[in-house]
């Protein structure tokens, strides 16, 4: 039997637990500081344990996650160590970044244990163990960053145990990691926020500016929703990196300020191109992770019951609804529900099915 301890089941720790819970070889332990937390854990049957003592979580634990935040990573590592752990035991992490818990790991005396930090390429901007699914990393890179030194078969024993998230495996040095996921991720969700508390200002003024913000804005700034305390900690830990980073990003704005200028549309059309041919060559959006769920939206007249005779209208036609958000709800406008379905099949059928009563947009 392997001994799974979870540190923070939330989205990513809860997807993980998902992932083993239920397999005959495995017994999945989680822990939380919040007694609450706990029972809700164990109500939604997505681990075997769930404990407030660290002392009993790791209690002969074969592997340990820490899925906290990017900030409370260290502190664990330094109480982790303090307490007797079953040689052998492999403690890992999934945060976004990892320089820095991979050298605090390194700076301590761990004996018969081996720290390797990891993080899996697949999230959302939805948080909390409501939103976790055994399909989150599913076909999504998973970074392992071992420190040197580190030997290459505890590497492979991680390596294995993660086998049932179905995520593919690469290796990277810890530094190179937050470099290039600081410009994959971690800008990129500074300009989204900056660019809807932009729009957000003007939309103050004038209110049509919200209501006519459609596809484009959607898309670009979908993560601009991320969770903010998950993210507060990265940037701020991943700081230096970003601080270059955004230099190049204002030259990259200055080079767009100076087309512009100058009504070079040639020169912006050379930009949309090879930015186009970049793009074109991205990995195709992997099915299975949870930000590749197939979404509809609605528009919801503002009357009771409404979401009800919805969810009720897709039951019958045997509809797997795998999502439903309210996206805006007032009194002035309708309200747009999101939905969101597994497959193309579900998505097309259930545009087909509401069609009939409401206006359905995709
Ligand atoms: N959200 C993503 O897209 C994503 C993707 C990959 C990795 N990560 C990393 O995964 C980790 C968890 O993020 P998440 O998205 O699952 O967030 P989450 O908010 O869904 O889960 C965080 C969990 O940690 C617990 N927690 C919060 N503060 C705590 C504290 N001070 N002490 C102990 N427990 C605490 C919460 O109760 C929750 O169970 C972070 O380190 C994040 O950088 C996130
Ligand atoms: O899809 C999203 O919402 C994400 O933000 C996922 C995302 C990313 O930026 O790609 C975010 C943080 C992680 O550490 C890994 C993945």
């Amino acid at each position: 039997m392997t001994k799974i301890t979870i540190f923070g089941v939330g989205l990513i720790g809860g997807s993980l637990a998902l992932c083993y819970k239920g397999k005959p070889d495995f017994t999945v332990v989680g822990h939380s500081p919040n007694p609450k937390s706990v029972e809700k854990l164990l109500q939604r049957e997505v681990v075997d344990i769930a404990t407030t003592s660290m002392a009993e979580a790791v209690d002969g634990a074969d592997f340990i996650f820490l899925c906290v935040p990017v900030g409370n990573l260290e502190t664990y590592i330094e109480q982790l160590v303090k307490l007797p752990l079953k040689p052998g035991c492999i403690i890992t992490d999934v945060g976004s970044t990892k320089a820095s818990v991979t050298e605090r790991a390194a700076s301590l005396a761990m004996e018969g244990v081996h720290f390797i930090g990891g993080h899996p390429m697949a999230g959302s901007d939805r948080h909390g163990v409501e939103a976790a699914s055994s399909y989150l990393f599913e076909n999504a890179f998973y970074v392992l960053t071992p420190a040197a030194g580190t030997p290459q078969a505890e590497v492979d024993r991680l390596a294995a145990l993660l086998k049932p998230t179905k995520a593919q495996i690469v290796q990277v040095d810890a530094r190179e990691h937050d470099d290039i996921v600081g410009a994959i991720s971690h800008l990129p969700h500074i300009i989204a926020v900056a660019l809807v508390n932009q729009v957000r200002k003007y939309n103050d003024a004038n209110p049509l500016y919200q209501n006519l913000a459609a596809g484009g804005f959607r898309d670009i700034t979908r993560i601009a929703s991320s969770e903010p305390t998950i993210w507060r900690d990265i940037l701020v830990n991943n700081r230096e990196v970003l601080l270059r980073l955004i230099k190049d990003w204002n030259r990259e704005v200055s080079l767009f300020i100076d087309l512009l200028e100058r009504s070079d549309g040639e020169g912006i059309a050379q930009q949309f191109r090879t930015a186009g041919d970049f793009r074109s060559q991205l990995p195709e959006r992997r099915k299975g992770m949870i930000t590749s769920l197939y979404d509809i939206y609605v528009d919801i007249p503002d009357h009771p019951g409404i979401i009800g005779q919805i969810t009720t209208t897709l039951g019958n036609e045997k509809i797997n609804l795998s999502n439903i958000q309210i996206i805006e709800s007032r009194e002035d406008v309708p309200g747009i529900l999101r939905l969101s379905f597994r497959n193309q099949e579900d998505a097309d059928r259930a545009v087909q099915v509401l069609k009939r009563d409401y206006a359905v947009h995709v």
